[in-house]
């Protein structure tokens, strides 16, 4: 250290910005496009402020690496985050958990109990039959050359496979209030992505100028009556299953947890375990399919892998996922295009200096993923879909190439990365492996509108329409 007086560091560069709104002016329906094409002209770390809150946007691997590595310890907060904080028990869920000890040992418990390699041996059979379910209806549809809708078909099944291992069971329609189980958790996804004037303007909170925290209120009230009604289920069987709500149940009955886990904590984890887990890896693997219909080389390339490792008179299973290496490659391709987290929202702890920027203690961070995923200094014909890339280099999207990390990395990446890449391939390969597609309007494969929508979870604006042609022997 020197003792020399050093002047203040300069905030990142700016776009302009106007009183009070800050730059939620230049915001439209796509905010990741819109920040993408900011940063292209401001730089990859780029301050800006919505409402009252100064975000900092991150756009690039080199600058990921520098918020998500070298300062991780730094950025590892969320910022307060009205719905959670009404619905997720003052915030004790994990993904919107502050920093600090109770978040570490939720996180800890919920890796090594809840997303652990054992537990998801533990279901492969599950899955199994499940997506076994799924390929009977469309063998069926198939024969009758009915279309089908797919991005419906992948949310109901994923949600299935969801609530099997979550709850040890799945729900009926009506089952929670009457908008059925689905229909509530689509309104939850729904409110907690929506845009909540009070996180920006914090001192508008007592006034719920949207009626926002009333109606998160009662959403809060709806999910606390179903968790305690299936907690009460499970302590009236008679012998422990696996599933989570029974490990998590037998953890808080033995006194064990060693820090404070209360029915309240139960209930948290076992909302973001639907809320983190559902609809990502549902809309992964509807992205995955979109672009393999969409490319007909690259599905008869996959296509061609599948009848080597399984062949075709057999279905693919989760033992043959290692083996293949191209279906490897076009997941991260699309995850590359269609990152379902598009930002990953952290939070200042101190005051920092990052790459000759000062950046406030408190700020927001938001990295722009689906923008460095789309960085032509980053990648060759960013807008390309072509799995072939990955044949040729080995960069990996488990979080060490900070280009591709569609489940970001550092101590807030995904901690069920296993468990989706899992259900995502073994989804995808057994679609591929039993089928061929064709789009349902009998337009050409190129024309198939890949727009998103923006959301909590970003999947596509459009369902996935299709015919399936069966091709399997048995
Ligand atoms: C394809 C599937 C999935 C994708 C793409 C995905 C992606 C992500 C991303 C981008 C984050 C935020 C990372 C950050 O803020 O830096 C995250 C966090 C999280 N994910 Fe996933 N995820 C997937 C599946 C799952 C599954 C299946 C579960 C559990 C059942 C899960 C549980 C969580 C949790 C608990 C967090 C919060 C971690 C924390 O804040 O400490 N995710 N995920």
């Amino acid at each position: 250290h020197s003792n020399k007086k050093k002047l203040p560091l300069p905030l990142p560069p700016s776009p302009k910005g106007l009183p009070i709104i800050g730059h939620f002016h230049l915001l439209g329906n796509n905010p990741h496009q819109d920040l993408y094409h900011m940063a292209r002209k401001h730089g990859p770390i780029m301050y800006t402020r919505f409402g009252f809150a100064p975000t900092i946007v991150v756009s690039s691997a080199s600058a990921a690496k520098l918020f998500l590595k070298t300062y991780d310890h730094i950025f590892a907060n969320r910022s307060h985050h009205e719905f959670s904080y009404l619905v997720a028990y003052e915030q004790r869920n994990i993904v919107f958990g502050r920093y600090g000890p109770y978040w570490r040992n939720m996180r800890k418990l919920c890796t090594l109990q809840l997303l652990s390699g054992l537990k998801i041996r533990q279901f492969e059979s599950m899955r199994k039959a499940e997506i076994g379910i799924m390929v009977d209806s469309l063998r069926e549809a198939a024969a009758a050359r009915e279309a089908v809708d797919l991005s419906s078909m992948i949310m109901s099944v994923n949600g299935g496979m969801t609530c099997l291992m979550v709850f040890g069971r799945k729900f009926e329609e009506r089952d929670l209030d009457d908008r059925g189980f689905k229909g509530l958790m689509s309104d939850a996804m729904a409110a907690a992505a929506a845009f909540n004037l009070c996180d920006y303007y914090p001192y508008l909170r007592w006034l719920d100028p949207q009626g926002s925290a009333r109606r998160f209120k009662k959403l809060g009230l709806i999910f606390d009556r179903f968790l305690e009604r299936i907690i009460s289920e499970h302590a009236e069987k008679k012998e422990r299953g696996h599933d989570f709500v029974d490990t998590l149940m037998a953890i808080h009955d033995s006194g064990e947890a060693g820090f404070e886990f209360d029915r309240r904590h139960v209930k948290a984890v076992l909302l973001d375990m639907l809320l983190a887990g559902m609809d990502t890896s549902a809309g992964a693997m509807e992205w995955a399919m979109a672009e393999l219909i969409k490319h007909p080389k690259a599905i008869k390339k996959l296509q061609k892998e599948l009848d080597e490792v399984v062949g075709l008179n057999q279905r693919v299973d989760e033992s043959h996922l290692p083996s293949l290496k191209y279906l490897d490659c076009v997941i991260k391709e699309s995850m590359r295009l269609h990152p379902v987290g598009p930002f990953l929202a952290h939070e200042a702890m101190e005051d920092c200096e990052v790459d000759g920027f000062h950046i406030p203690n408190k700020s927001r961070v938001l990295v722009n993923v689906w923008a460095i995923g789309r960085d032509p200094d980053a990648w060759e014909h960013p807008e390309r879909f072509d799995p072939e890339r990955f044949v040729v280099s080995n960069v990996d999207l488990r979080g060490r190439d900070f280009q591709l990390i569609p489940f970001g990395t550092g101590r807030r990446g995904c901690p069920g990365l296993q468990m989706g890449l899992t259900v995502v391939s073994l989804m995808v390969a057994q679609l591929v492996h039993c089928f061929d597609w064709e789009l349902a309007d009998g337009a050409a494969p190129e024309d198939l509108d890949m727009s998103d929508h923006f959301g909590m979870v970003m999947s596509r604006a459009n369902h996935l329409k299709v015919i399936p042609t069966d091709k399997l022997r048995v």
